[in-house]
């Protein structure tokens, strides 16, 4: 439970998963219940000087409460004089972006794209139904769990809507919506904005305003038409188009992307999606 005061001697640590920003990830298991978990380590000299503890503090009231099951749970936490350790669900297929990055062209068929869609909208109208807002949904953050259900992770930028964002975005701006890297007030139709840049690089391997620096991807994300390769079906057009609309009101709402009959069609079918297998290069 998320209340007990839980010590690094309740857990046998295992291999370590990979690196996050402020610190590695490992297997670990609890010892009396013997449960698998992931155990996400970060040092609170790193937190401090990057002065992101009040968003690590949110992030864990935040990500501790939500339950779904397309959100990667929080256990617990705890923390001693260095570090402070996050008791998390472990998602076996690891990062959603290494799956795509396999892939032949390094992107998703349609069912396979349908379903993350729809499993990433649901856990969305599920946040915002406790008004919460993630504000950070991009593939890195993304991971995969038991039959590739998909799991957002990493709630480290949600906030309860509305908010004026007064922090410095770091990192790429290809999932951020017009209203925020203008600094603008938001709520939260940004995410509506990301499910339609993850949509569009789900289904063509990159994201839509991608661009060679941070001032054509400003620019493209402010101005730029979608264009789409010849690949991507009319359905599937349609959807994204109705998504990313720089009007925020204009954006399609997740109950109607969840009912887009390009979502229902191809949510239902199989996928021939590479599975993290051996044969895999
Ligand atoms: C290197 O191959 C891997 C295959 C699968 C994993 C699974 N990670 N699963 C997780 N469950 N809960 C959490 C939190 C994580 C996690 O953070 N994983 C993680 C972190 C950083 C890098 C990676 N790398 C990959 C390849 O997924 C995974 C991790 C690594």
């Amino acid at each position: 439970s998320s209340s007990k005061r839980w010590t690094l001697e309740n857990f046998d640590i295992g291999r370590g998963l990979g690196k996050g920003k402020f610190g590695q990830v490992y297997l670990a298991r609890e010892k009396s219940s013997r449960f698998v978990v992931a155990i996400k380590v970060l040092f609170k000299n790193q937190i401090k000087e990057a002065k992101v503890d009040h968003q690590l503090r949110r992030e864990i009231e935040i990500q501790s409460h939500l339950r779904h099951p397309n959100i990667l749970r929080m256990f617990g936490y705890f923390h001693d004089d260095a570090r402070v350790y996050l008791i998390l669900e472990y998602a076996p297929g690891g990062e959603l972006y290494r799956l795509m990055k396999k892939q032949p062209n390094q992107r998703f068929d349609e069912p396979m794209a349908a379903k993350l869609i729809a499993q990433l909208t649901d856990a969305l109208i599920y946040c915002h139904s406790k008004n919460v807002i993630h504000r950070d949904i991009k593939p890195e953050n993304l991971l995969l769990g038991a039959g590739n259900s998909l799991k957002i992770a990493d709630f480290g930028w949600s906030v309860h809507a509305p908010s004026s964002r007064r922090d410095t975005v770091c990192g790429t701006l290809d999932y951020l919506p017009p209203e925020m890297i203008a600094g603008q007030t938001h709520d939260e139709k940004v995410d509506i904005w990301s499910v339609g840049i993850l949509s569009y690089e789900f289904l063509v391997g990159k994201p839509p305003f991608e661009a060679k620096d941070y001032d054509a991807t400003y620019s493209n994300i402010l101005q730029a038409p979608v264009r789409f390769p010849s690949h991507v079906s009319d359905g599937a057009k349609d959807l994204i188009i109705k998504i990313l609309q720089r009007k925020p009101n204009r954006r399609l709402p997740l109950a109607d992307i969840l009912a887009h009959e390009w979502v229902v069609k191809f949510s239902k079918e199989a996928s021939n999606v590479i599975i993290n297998s051996s044969e895999q290069p």
